[in-house]
Parts: structure tokens; sequence; C-alpha cells
């Protein structure tokens, strides 16, 4: 029998072991961060609240921010500066505001004019920010695209942002460990995105809730880097926390002469290597979820509805919602293809396009531009095709592909060669799509209006989108006959990437003692912190009032609050922003339907949903910050996906998981007819207006105790100083490659120089009073 210590461990259990701080008896962890990727639309409110409380960023040595959302994708020959170039108001101000921060904290930023900039799971991997064995986050959900190092790599919300920022830390809880082994080869016209597609359609957006998808098996190892991180960057879709690959040859191959990995061959790379190597998963490691995937039954695929798990292969035909299992899938199935302007049965090449796009952090690297080159080359891009856009992924890869002549590939065919960015993925930016287009595209969601209000996507690998432009509809593009598209292996000829920083300058055993005795008022990353408390949230104790019935499925965050409002730099003002697009026409008139525009829900104060998986999607915490401005504090739901579960704590929300379906339907009932409910935290019950006992809820205790009590996580973290700062010594000896000095500048003696500061408010900029339990 295996011991707790001699256990077999899997990818996941030894990274995130490794990066344990503290943990309590009920299982909650203080997780260390090694890298902070930082973008302009969800940190501005956590800078903000830094400023607040008069904090410092613990370790900009290990932060690194980049603009992407908002940017034009037009020629950046004219660029002078981001006032003048970001012609829209409100992301004007979110760029501007990030630009002013990261001067304001001391962060390295690549903005517009630097070749650097670009999508900012884009850029990670391609510096050598992103490392094996890391823990990686970023307030954007598809941080998991960085797991494809093996890397530990999560989404999360802006007050997570913050407390990054503040602490360098994280307090969560273990995930389950899922495995997806994908054996066999792949067909030809069959790559990454395809398999990433077909497996979300196999396991659902809520399959990995709660979990950590481990990609193995001889598919998989036989893909490059940039294949694997097409497919941990969808983990998030299939409803994973993270995806992870174990680190083998191809990972370091890739990471040989990365800016900011270790120098390669010198004493740190080896000792990099050797500890990477050893992050595979223990023979007999058990796996919570196991998925198995012949590569052979994967073909090209692609969405036919407003679900990233409603797939098909592109020889197949739009399915019939009358033949789906229950009355609810019968109802959604209708309305996808109502909203799709699809019928049933039809073939899915038989279905027109408007639009093609290639781009997004889960497609626009240099292979995806190569292999979509490689379809388009020679032929010319269909007359019935408005817009047909490349958007590479970051400045780097533009160059590089200039420099391979791939530009001129798609010029000629009549696409659109354009500057680095998110662009027409979410549409933040001015590429969008007009209502009832429908566009060919290599993003990750094809929600209902994200790629623009009343827009329809259907999502593809990109030399499937290429044979689309080149088609004119949806295509297999295993029929172009001329094409030799094969799956991306691991490249031999990878990028070139010239450091435009000072490589990382290698810390030798001298330099690391002395960074680890340094004084405690002098650490290298550090804030001293005062005792104090961080009570700054309302308390959360017996809540009661109206309840409004919602009877949907996979709700995600695009449908709670769309694109356009997430411009914002605050936390408040959003009411109206809540369900935009179900609860408005388009020339801003209500929708008399949805449930919050009819009385009495107007005055809704709690949330009913009777479908799984409500808050999908991407992290934006404005859509708990836009319930909260309607007046909803409480949302009771079957289940919820990971991030927006996390993001409604840190508002002071209530999330509560009723997955008894008897239960479920007697609190609809009461919400249905008009009655008051009441949530009674202290007690874990949910009663009916007049205080009778309808069912009990679990909560996690720690979670219960912040509600209650009001507490704010940053204060109850720094709190924890003593232990982080002994937990970033031990780093700095054994794992000395992820201090970044290549970043930050030293001081005369060599000190990495980040200034300890006291903390004298909470980040509501509310006086410190007594210190408090963690
Ligand atoms: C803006 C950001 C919060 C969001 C995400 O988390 O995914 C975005 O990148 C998206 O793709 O919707
Ligand atoms: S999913 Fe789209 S919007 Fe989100 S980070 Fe990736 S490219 Fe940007």
């Amino acid at each position: 029998m295996p011991t707790a210590e001699n256990k077999p461990q899997t990818l996941y259990d030894k990274v995130f072991q490794d990066h344990i701080v503290d943990e309590r008896l009920d299982g909650t962890i203080l997780l260390y961060i090694d890298r902070h990727l930082v973008h302009e639309v969800t940190s501005p409110q956590a800078f903000e609240g830094l400023k607040n409380a008069g904090r410092k960023v613990r370790r900009p040595d290990c932060t690194l921010a980049t603009t992407d959302h908002n940017v034009p994708t037009t020629s950046r020959k004219t660029l002078k500066n981001i006032e003048t170039f970001v012609e829209e108001e409100d992301s004007r101000l979110q760029c501007m505001t990030l630009e002013e921060n990261v001067k304001d904290f001391g962060i390295t930023y690549f903005g517009l004019g630097d070749k650097r900039q670009g999508i900012v799971h884009i850029i990670g991997p391609e510096q050598g920010f992103t490392l094996p064995g890391t823990t990686v986050v970023c307030g954007d959900s598809h941080t998991s695209t960085h797991g494809a190092f093996g890397a530990l790599a999560f989404g999360i919300g802006t007050s997570e942002v913050e407390h990054v920022l503040a602490t360098q830390t994280l307090i969560t809880k273990r995930s389950k460990n899922m495995r997806i082994k994908v054996d066999g080869n792949l067909s030809p016209g069959v790559s990454s995105k395809d398999i990433i597609l077909h497996a979300i359609g196999k396991i659902g957006t809520a399959g990995g809730t709660g979990a950590v998808i481990e990609f193995c098996g001889s598919a998989i190892e036989s893909l490059s880097m940039e294949a694997r991180m097409s497919i941990c960057n969808m983990s998030i879709e299939g409803g994973a926390r993270a995806g992870m690959v174990a680190p083998d040859e191809v990972t370091f191959e890739y990471l040989k002469g990365r800016p900011l990995a270790p120098k390669y061959g010198s004493e740190e790379w080896n000792r990099a290597v050797k500890y990477w190597k050893s992050l595979k998963s223990d023979p007999g490691a058990k796996y919570d979820i196991d998925v198995f995937i012949d590569a052979a039954d994967i073909t090209p695929t692609v969405t036919w509805g407003t679900s990233p798990e409603d797939v098909v292969p592109i020889t197949g035909k739009v399915p019939d919602p009358e033949t789906f299992s229950t009355p609810e899938k019968r109802a959604a199935g209708r309305r996808k293809l109502e909203y799709m302007g699809l019928a049933a049965n039809t073939p899915m090449e038989e279905v027109v396009l408007d639009k093609v796009f290639i781009g997004s952090c889960t497609n626009a690297r240099i292979e995806d531009l190569r292999a979509a080159a490689q379809v388009v080359k020679g032929k010319k891009v269909a007359s019935n095709i408005k817009r047909a856009m490349i958007v590479p992924g970051s400045g780097l890869v533009k160059t590089q592909a200039e420099a391979e002549g791939l530009d001129k590939i798609f010029l000629d065919a009549g696409f659109e060669w354009r500057e680095a960015g998110c662009s027409m993925c979410l549409g933040m930016n001015p590429d969008i799509l007009s209502p009832q287009e429908r566009c060919a595209s290599t993003s990750n969601r094809n929600f209902e209006g994200r790629q623009g209000a009343g827009g329809r996507t259907h999502l593809m690998s990109p030399v499937m989108a290429a044979a689309c432009a080149i088609v004119g509809k949806l295509t297999d593009v295993r029929k172009l006959s001329d094409q030799n598209v094969t799956p991306r292996k691991a490249s031999p000829t990878p990028m070139e990437i010239k450091p435009h920083v000072d490589e990382r300058v290698e810390t030798d055993d001298d330099e690391r003692e002395m960074i680890a005795d340094q004084p405690e008022d002098n650490a290298p990353h550090t804030n001293t912190i005062a005792a104090h408390s961080s009570a700054g949230l309302p308390k959360f104790e017996v809540y009661k009032g109206l309840a409004a019935p919602l009877d949907r499925s996979n709700v995600d965050t695009d449908a709670i609050i769309p694109k356009q409002f997430l411009k914002t730099i605050k936390r408040t003002g959003l009411c109206s922003a809540l369900f935009y697009e179900l609860r408005f026409n388009l020339d801003g008139t209500e929708k008399p339907d949805f449930i919050l525009n009819q009385e009495p829900y107007r005055k809704a104060k709690i949330l009913v949903v009777t479908g799984p998986n409500f808050g999908c999607g991407s992290s934006r915490e404005h859509a708990p910050w836009a319930l909260l401005d309607f007046g909803i504090k409480c949302v009771i739901a079957p289940s919820y996906a990971d991030i927006f579960f996390n993001n409604t704590f840190k508002n002071g929300m209530l999330p509560i998981a009723i997955t008894n379906k008897d239960d479920l339907d007697k609190i609809a009932a009461e919400a249905r007819a008009g009655k008051e409910i009441e949530v009674d935290l202290p007690n874990q019950t949910i009663n009916d207006a007049s205080g009778k006992k309808i069912c009990s809820f679990d909560v996690d205790e720690f979670r219960k105790h912040c509600l209650i009590n009001g507490l704010d996580d940053i204060g109850l973290t720094m709190q924890m100083e003593d232990k982080i700062k002994a937990f970033e010594k031990k780093m700095t000896q054994q794992t000395p490659w992820l201090d970044g000095s290549g970043y930050l500048k030293r001081d005369k003696s060599g000190r990495l120089a980040a200034k300890a500061v006291p903390v004298p408010k909470t980040n509501r900029g509310e006086e410190v009073k007594e210190p408090l339990e963690w």
C-alpha cells in the first residue's frame, strides 16, 4: 500500500505540491504563483485596489503586461502613442490606464510600439516567461494555454489579480485529476484544434468542472508545442480549470534560446531540465476522471451551435433538436438553430459564409499561419466572402511570417494581413461581425454575440478556416486537392526569437546566497506587511428577497455581460449591462420575455437557475459585478463554472449549488410564484418566505467564514508574510531560474530593486484594524 508520502502523483499533483505555502486543515491552500500575466481589461480595478491600500506589486520581476483585447489591428506605421492611436474612448482609457499602472508599479510592459506586443497567451511562451513546473495566472480564462509546458496555469478574476499582485499567492483548493488520453496517428487534414473540439464534444462544456486535465497519449506526444498550446488553451471550454501536458524533449527544444528561459547549456539550464524531467505523472497515479480518444476517430471538426460542445464532423449535418434527449435540450437546440440561422439536417458543407477569421490565442501562432498559408497558396478567397482576416498573435509572429513570405501568400489570395491583438475573437476592438453575419473562425468561443451582436460563429482549425475562405462555404479541407496538410508535429523549424530584452542573467551560487540572505526589509521582492485586517466587504448572513427563475443551461459569462461592457475601469455601473443581449433588442428596447424585464422580478435579489454550469467561459469578474449592481447577491443553480464561482465570493456574494433536482424544483416553484426566498448562511439552509426550510446547502468552511465576517482575502494573506517570504527563499535556492532577474533592474550592490512598503490600508482604502486569524 503506498503511503501518503510515496503515493503515485500526477503531473498536476507534483506542480501543485511544489507551490504550497500553507495548508489549512479544511484543505484551503495558499499557493505560490511564479508567473503573472496582465492585460488591460481585467487589471484596472486590481491596480486601483492596490493604490487605495498603498500596496506595491510584490514581484514585478515575475509579472508581464501587454495590451491585446482593445487594440485595433490596423497598420501601426503611423503609431505615435496609444492615446492618439486607439480611437474608441473606453478602449483608449483602458489601454492608457494599463500604461499608467505599469509605470507606477514598475512592471515590464510590451506596448503597441514593441514588436513583442501581442495576445497575452502568445507572448508568455514566446519569451520563455512560461516555463515547465511553474504556476502561471492571468485575469483571463485562456491562461490554460500555458499548461502545454507542464505548468499549472489558470485564469483568475480581477480580485484574484489584485491578490496575486499584492501577495504573489492565491487562496485555493486542490482540483480533481482528469486525464484525456489520445492515442494513435492523426489523419491528414486533422490538427490539434480538431482534437480539442472533438474532446469537448465528448465531455461537454462542463465535463472538466473542478478538474485539471492532463492531455497525454501518443497523439499528444507527437505534437509540437504550438499544437499542444491550442489544446490546453481550450481546456477551459471543456470546463476545466487548466490543461497540462508533461514536459518532454519537444518542450525543452522549444525553450532553447528564449529570452527569459534559463540560458541554454548553462548550469541553470541543466538544473532546470533535470527538474522538468521529473514532472511526469508517476506510473499508477490515479485520475478521478479518465477519457480515452482514438486519434483515428477524429475528423476535421466544426461547431454548428452556440456552445463549443456543439461539434460535428465537417462531413456531417446540422443536428435535429427534436432528436435530443430531454425537453430542455430540445428547447435549447431550437434556440441555437434559430440564433445560428440554420435548418436541421442541412449538410454542414452547404452552409454559406460571410467572413473568415484566422487569429486568437488558440490559433495565431507561426505554425498556424504556415499551415493556413499552405492551403491558400496560389488560390483566391471566394467572392462571397466579405472579409477574410489573418491576425498574427504577436508582433514577433508577424515579423517571422513576413520573413517567410506568408503575408504575401495571404495578401495575394485576398486576405487582410493585420497587426497583433485579440481582434475578432471577441470584438472589443473595431474587428466585429455585423448581426447575422456568419464567420469561420479559429478562435475558441461561439457564444451568442461573441464576435459581435447577432454574429454567427463556426469554430474550426486554421487549415479548415483557410479552406472555407477559398470555397466560401464550410468545407472539408481534405477536398482541396493539392493541399498536403499534415498534423502539426514537433516542428524542425521553430520560430526564431531574437531576444529584445537582456537575456536572463544566470544567478550564480554566491548571488543566490546573497538574495536569500538579504535583510527582511530589503529582500529581493518584498512588501513588508504590516499586521492588518481587510474587513472591507459587506457581511452576508441571512439574506431574503424575490428570486427570479432562469430556465437555462450553460449560461456563459459573455451572456451575463457582453464584451462591450468590459471596457470600464470601475467595478460599478454595470446594472443595465447585465444579460444585455437577452434583456434588450438591438435598438435598446426591452425584450418583454426576459424574466428580469417582468414584474416582480425587476427587483429580484436572488437568481434561481434551473440548468447546470452557470457562469462558464470567460473569467470576467464583470459578471458578478453586474449581478451585484442589479441587486442580485445570491445565485442558486445546480452547478457553476469554477472561475465564476470563485469570483462571486470575492465580492461578498453567495453562489449555492443545489444538485438535488426535487429541492431545486421546489425553490424554482417559489420563485415562479413571485414569492420571497430566505438564504440562511450561518445555518446553511434555504427557506421559504415564512422561514420554513426548503433544503440545506453546502458551503466551503473558509468561504463561509469570510462571507459572514465580510473579510477580504488580501488582508488575510498578508498576515502570512513570514511563510511567503520563507517560501520565496526556498524557491530562490531550488529554482533560481524563476527569479526574473532578466527584467528587474539591480542596484549597485547587485540586489533586485523592489522596495518594501508598509501597508496601512485595506484595498478599499479603509483604515487597518486588528489582525485576524487566517
Ligand atoms: C477579457 C477576459 C476576461 C476574457 C476571458 O477571460 O476569457 C477574454 O479573454 C475572453 O476571451 O472572453
Ligand atoms: S480568447 Fe480571444 S479575447 Fe480571450 S485572450 Fe484569447 S484571443 Fe483574446
